[in-house]
């Protein structure tokens, strides 16, 4: 097989804190291929945002590894591109410079190219004419969309995303997530997806990787069986709702447990 693009090893981790020590995740081990498209279910608690931080270099396993391209994470990356679940923009910055922010931010310039592919990246959000507003006059799905064109100004090659779609109605949700999957297809890209929709895993991944409860682990893993281009089509395919069915009872009966 060739390189993963992420490698977990029996990954580990224990919060101390004042009011006591969180045993988070226990012995975790996973790859994620180049360009695929993966996604993370499991209950709130479970670990995935620590999985996110860990592959993103912003925390350090305690114990176990985790290597992008056969190297450990020691520091956060240009080639990642993160998508938090809060957006965090710079409140005094207008959109575009926001979204311009990473170039800025790498070589202390922005291009016209920049500029231009920041636009292109704000229409397809669906923020054509917002480019010189600024972010507390957006409502809060507006503000995940500045956030998600701003991880791909730079085309990284791994994208992160921690339920980015939260703050939207379900049905521009099911838009995000198609157009995405059209940049994706023109650009790859490796991503690592959390999100609590059942559906949009299935409809959006490669494959599907389900935790545990606290301390999280792997508990099963899905491939879904269904090619791609993928659009509002893939919605209605039988094999979608049955995965999504699977998926939900997994976690249900893991819930009652
Ligand atoms: N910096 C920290 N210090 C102490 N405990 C932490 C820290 N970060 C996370 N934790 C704990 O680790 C566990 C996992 O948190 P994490 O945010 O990764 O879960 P999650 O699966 O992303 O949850 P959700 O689905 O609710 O967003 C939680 O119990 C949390 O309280």
């Amino acid at each position: 097989m060739a390189m993963p693009a992420i490698r977990f090893d029996r990954l580990g981790q224990v919060f101390e804190t004042r009011s006591g020590r969180t045993e988070a995740l226990r012995d975790v081990s996973f790859d994620v291929a180049r360009h695929e498209f993966v996604s993370i279910l499991g209950p709130s608690g479970c670990g995935k945002s620590t999985l996110l931080r860990m592959i993103a270099g912003l925390l350090k396993p305690t114990s176990g590894s985790v290597d992008v391209f056969a190297l450990p994470v020691t520091a956060p990356r240009d080639d990642i591109g993160i998508v938090f679940q809060k957006p965090t923009l710079l409140p005094w910055a207008t959109v575009e410079d926001n979204v311009v922010f990473p170039a800025r931010h790498k070589t202390g310039r922005v291009t016209a190219e920049e500029r231009g592919r920041a636009g292109e990246l704000l229409s397809m959000v669906g923020l054509a004419g917002f480019e010189k507003r600024l972010p507390d006059e957006l409502s809060g799905g507006m503000q995940q969309r500045v956030g998600i064109a701003r991880a791909l100004l730079m085309d990284p090659d791994i994208l992160l995303m921690d339920e980015p779609f939260s703050a939207l109605d379900a049905l521009t949700r099911e838009v995000m997530g198609f157009d995405l999957l059209r940049i994706f297809s023109e650009r790859p890209k490796t991503v690592v997806f959390i999100t609590h929709s059942v559906s949009e895993a299935a409809l959006l991944s490669d494959r599907v990787l389900v935790m545990t409860g606290r301390p999280g682990s792997i508990l099963t893993e899905v491939t879904v069986p269904v090619g791609r281009p993928r659009g509002p089509e893939t919605a209605k395919d039988k094999a979608i709702h049955d995965l999504s069915d699977y998926l939900r009872d997994l976690l249900l009966t893991r819930h009652a447990a």
